[in-house]
């Protein structure tokens, strides 16, 4: 194999979209985070580069799809970053994320060497199926950064299919369409249909109850990104008197005071959605359109109050859930002895009334993992039915083969079986994606026959809670257990956060390093807003003080 790197691809010709040199020196270290790696763009050419031969080689070995996600998600315009997806449309293999640390942090003269030393312990056999399937966001960088991926999978000469701008959900789908032809066709007409079938289906065998108070309109905050374009096609196969979908913030700054993580952060309401207007049913996307947020103008004296009324991740997740149980009877009712298996899974920031609905009303025990989608899908993918989803809207639910076997492929005369079997075809189960799981939601909601009055009351009240950003130097020095909810590092902090804590009623706190940004989240709950956001206010004094002390 050629092992030679374009010198625009090298870390001392890293070239961005501008056509700047921008050299990265031998000692800058990276880390595959959350999502991958995410930077300002200036730092992705090389990066991109490499991840695109590293998944090469890993289509190689599985002679599979492999995908490429070239986006920032929620982050500013400015910046950049990429993530692989495995065959079956999840994220990648934790060993490989590993192998794409090591490849990316090899300076320009080892990198030949860290490429053949992880060669040598890949064995390939059959490759021809193998390809490297490579989508990206709205950002004006991405163009370039798909170039510099369609080089790196050159290197080993692997198909490289340039699927254009896509949400990272659709990403997800096709490189799961790719490997496993049945599931759906691997272009984006083959998404769009097969969602939007689904849905029509499931709307026709649904009926709505005679006294339903469900309206067909939702107002979407697209982030000024991949939402607007990708959305209004999938839209075109749903007539609007199924669903009325209202656009705002669809081509101006990327994620500038708006958006999932902007709604769900500052519990506001995003530009260009007011106080006063009747909006009912609002609906905010990140960037990269993999979250979902629903919202509404909080009832308030003060006209000019810009508050939100937050339906998240939690409350879209126990809507989920309860709609799943109920179409399940059915079949737990003919078939006593035999239980599809199904679980919640959730992240320290779910609410803490999320938390105990599920566990007290619901009787489930939910699972709580650390931060990160592929935490939370692996330990869905442990059920039959695996709901999971961040309190940010990140989540999906997760399907096994025996429900596939039972739900699916069994035919059957009963409706709410047939609604769940569709059901799980309106969700992508490869990823959370926030245009299935709108759909999705409006699938219940009219199920139901509720208004957004009725999602707030009918189920449980959030207990207020504050996410608080602090920027920090050097976030490495802080490490975390119990599912990110105890600090271990720096020694002596957790203390103080346990003794904050015990000054107030039905609270909870804690504080972790992101692993997208450099930043420290502080999260805090208690009885009443002045009480946690007094919290808060204190665990990041405590952070501050640390901080500045060294
Ligand atoms: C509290 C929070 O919302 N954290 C987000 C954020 O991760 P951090 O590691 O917290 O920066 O970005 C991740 C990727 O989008 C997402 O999976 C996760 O939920
Ligand atoms: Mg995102």
């Amino acid at each position: 194999m050629d092992l030679t790197v374009p010198v625009e691809y090298s870390r001392a010709g890293n070239t961005t979209h501008s056509g700047n040199v921008h050299a990265i020196q031998d000692d800058e270290k990276f880390s595959y985070g959350t999502a991958g790696f995410r930077f300002k763009s200036e730092k992705l050419p090389f990066i991109v580069f490499r991840c695109a031969y590293v998944a090469s080689l890993r289509a190689r070995q599985l002679n599979s799809a492999i995908g490429v996600m070239i986006t920032a998600s929620h982050n500013p315009s400015c910046d950049n970053g990429v993530k692989l997806v495995d065959p079956s449309g999840d994220m990648l293999n934790e060993q490989w994320e590993i192998y794409a640390t090591e490849v990316v942090n090899a300076t320009d003269a080892e990198l030949p060497a860290a490429v053949r030393a992880l060669e040598k312990q890949i064995s390939v056999g059959k490759t021809q199926l193998s390809r490297v399937v490579c989508g990206m966001d709205t950002r004006c960088s991405g163009p370039c950064l798909m170039n510099a991926a369609r080089a790196g999978a050159a290197l080993f000469n692997v198909q490289f299919d340039d699927i254009g701008v896509v949400s990272t959900p659709m990403l997800h789908y096709a490189v799961k369409a790719f490997n496993e032809p049945k599931f759906a066709e691997p272009t984006h007409d083959g998404y769009y249909s097969a969602i939007a079938d689904s849905f029509k289906k499931l709307y026709e065998i649904t009926e709505e109850p005679k006294d339903s108070r469900y309206q067909p309109k939702v107002i979407v905050d697209c982030a000024n990104g991949v939402g607007a374009p990708r959305f209004r096609n999938l839209l075109e196969r749903i007539p609007s008197s199924l669903l009325e979908v209202e656009f705002r913030n669809e081509s101006e700054e990327l994620n500038q005071g708006c958006g999932a993580d902007f709604v769900k952060i500052s519990q506001k309401l995003p530009a260009n959605f007011s106080p006063t207007a009747a909006e009912p049913k609002c609906a905010s996307f990140d960037g990269d359109a993999d979250r979902l947020m629903y919202f509404r103008a909080k009832a308030s004296e003060n006209s000019e109050s810009n508050d939100a009324e937050l339906f998240d991740g939690d409350k879209i997740a126990v809507l989920i859930v309860t709609y799943i149980r109920e179409q399940l009877k059915d079949y737990e009712n003919s078939t006593p002895m035999e239980r599809l298996r199904l679980g919640i899974v959730q992240t320290a920031y779910a609410n803490g009334s999320s938390t105990r609905y599920i566990r007290e009303k619901l009787g489930i025990e939910p699972i709580i993992v650390p931060t990160g989608v592929k935490h939370l899908h692996e330990a869905a993918s442990e059920f039959d039915i695996g709901i999971y989803f961040e309190a940010n809207g990140h989540g999906t639910v997760v399907f096994s083969e025996i429900f596939d076997r039972i739900i699916r492929r069994t035919p059957t005369e009963s409706l709410p079986l047939r609604r769940l079997a569709l059901f799980s075809r309106v969700i992508n189960e490869t990823v959370g994606d926030a245009f299935a799981d709108l759909l999705a939601v409006e699938a219940v909601l009219r199920h139901y026959g509720w208004s957004m009055d009725d999602w707030a009351e009918k189920l449980y009240r959030d207990v207020p809670n504050v996410q608080i950003k602090v920027p920090v130097i050097d976030r490495s020095i802080f490490k975390t257990t119990n599912a990110e909810q105890t600090l271990v590092k720096p020694v002596g902090i957790q203390k103080m956060i346990d003794t904050d804590v015990a000054k107030y009623n039905n609270s909870r706190a804690f504080i972790r390093p992101s692993g997208t940004e450099n930043i420290v989240r502080v999260y805090a709950e208690a009885d009443t807003v002045e009480n946690t956001l007094q919290l808060g206010k204190s665990l990041e004094q405590v952070v501050l003080n640390l901080c500045n002390s060294n």
